[in-house]
């Protein structure tokens, strides 16, 4: 479950700009994609939703709890369980293979480790071949799928993907967004992707612009 109540944002360094975002009331399990033209704030959007950046007014329920009366510490937990985060630039370890970098994320969530789900997914985004291989030895496509495997991996109540699919092809952009869909479903998460991909817009109905 996501809900936000008249949530306002501003950056440090440009104060005269205030984003103000509808309201969002997303039951469990339901998925939305986040649109509107380039510098909107589709990002900074989804950064509050991930509890990355505090809101200047009003307030963010993920899972019944509000964000913004917890301490630190414990959004940093409330994060690393709940919250899967697909950036619109991959962060990796670049010295660490793909498939240690999905080690180190699913131990950052303290959730148990689950060495079949590793494979699974791997092998669902087709990068089976790729895992021993250092990040830094990946193509652009392939660090994409990879980053969406990192967003999913210790399987969030929450996935958030930041334009999950602009490097890939065809075959690619149709397996991220089955997977995506089939992690919300299986884990019975939220999906909220931002997105300017017409082939991602056809495979979903609901929608909020900004
Ligand atoms: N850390 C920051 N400090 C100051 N301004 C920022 C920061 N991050 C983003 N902005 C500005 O805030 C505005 C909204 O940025 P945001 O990335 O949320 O837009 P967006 O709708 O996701 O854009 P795009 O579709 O191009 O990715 C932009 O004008 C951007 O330059």
């Amino acid at each position: 479950m996501i809900r936000t109540k008249s949530l306002q944002f501003t950056y440090r360094d440009t104060k005269n700009r205030t984003f103000c975002f509808p309201d969002i009331d997303l039951p469990p399990k339901e998925d939305i994609l986040v649109l509107g033209p380039s510098g909107v704030g589709k990002t900074t959007l989804l950064h509050l939703l991930a509890g990355l950046l505090p809101p200047k007014e009003g307030d963010v329920f993920i899972a019944n709890t509000c964000l913004n009366t917890l301490t630190r510490k414990q959004l940093d937990y409330f994060i690393g369980q709940n919250i899967g985060l697909i950036f619109q630039r991959a962060y990796f370890i670049r010295s660490l293979s793909l498939l240690e970098n999905l080690t180190l994320r699913e131990r950052l969530s303290k959730k148990k480790s689950d060495h079949y789900r590793k494979e699974e997914l791997i092998t669902q985004l087709g990068l089976t071949d790729l895992q021993s291989k250092r990040v830094h030895q990946l193509s652009e496509g392939q660090q994409q799928r990879l980053s969406i495997a990192l967003g999913v991996v210790h399987k969030p109540k929450v996935i958030l993907a930041d334009e999950p699919t602009s490097n890939l092809d065809d075959t690619n952009c149709e397996k991220v967004i089955s997977l995506l869909k089939k992690e919300a479903q299986s884990c019975k998460s939220n999906l909220v992707i931002v997105t300017h991909d017409k082939r991602v817009k056809s495979h979903f109905d609901n929608h909020i612009s900004l």
